[in-house]
């Protein structure tokens, strides 16, 4: 059977990755949303992901127990490696990554995609200030990183997620199919 695609949604933080996949996967039940396991408060999650210790955290790395995992913003992200079982059966799998794993995509899955959402720092600091997850000192952190560069070689679908969260969510579809990987 052809694998499912791993599709990475990358951009600064405040852009608008979780809402816009939140749609998405919500219109299309056959993506699969991946839950990711965070070293964040279960108070402060903001998403469907599941709190751990750190000490817990690196029990699970020693493990095995994830495909991917990082570090930012002072907190663990992990995705857990049963993704592969849904990406064996067919299924294509989505996620929230940090630009800094991206370069790992390509050793981990056989298909994947990256998915790029952008928008210029007024609108990013805006959305930081509404969303209200975190203090001024770490929302000016994540501004600072919001220019990160992506590594060389990757090709990704770039959508701008500044006007109506719809139009984001159109041409996320649209990149969908079709398949580009
Ligand atoms: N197109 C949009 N228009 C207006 N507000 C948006 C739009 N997209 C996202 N938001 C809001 O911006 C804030 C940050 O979105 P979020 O999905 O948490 O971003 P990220 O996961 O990239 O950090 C949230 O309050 C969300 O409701
Ligand atoms: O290396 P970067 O591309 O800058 O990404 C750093 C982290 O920021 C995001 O996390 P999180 O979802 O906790 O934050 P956000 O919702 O504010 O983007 C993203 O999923 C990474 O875990």
């Amino acid at each position: 059977m052809k694998p499912g695609r791993f599709i990475a949604v990358v951009g600064p933080s405040g852009v608008g990755k979780d809402t816009v996949m939140e749609t998405v996967c919500a219109r299309n039940p056959a993506l699969i949303r991946v839950r990711r396991v965070i070293t964040r408060s279960p108070e402060a999650a903001g998403e469907d992901a599941e709190s751990v210790s750190v000490a817990e955290f690196d029990r699970r790395v020693g493990a095995g127990a994830f495909v991917l995992h990082w570090q930012a913003h002072g907190l663990h992200y992990g995705i857990p490696a049963t993704v592969l079982d849904d990406l064996a059966a067919g299924r294509d799998v989505v996620a929230n990554l940090s630009r800094a794993v991206l370069p790992d995509l390509a050793h981990r899955f056989t298909r994947s995609m990256i998915v790029l959402i952008t928008a210029t720092p007024e609108v990013l600091a805006e959305r930081l200030a509404q969303r209200g997850r975190e203090d001024e000192a770490d929302r000016a952190k994540r501004l600072q990183r919001a220019d990160f560069a992506l590594a060389e070689g990757l090709d990704p679908v770039v959508i701008r997620n500044e006007g109506p969260l719809e139009q984001a969510v159109a041409a996320f579809e649209a990149a969908l199919q079709p398949e580009r990987a």
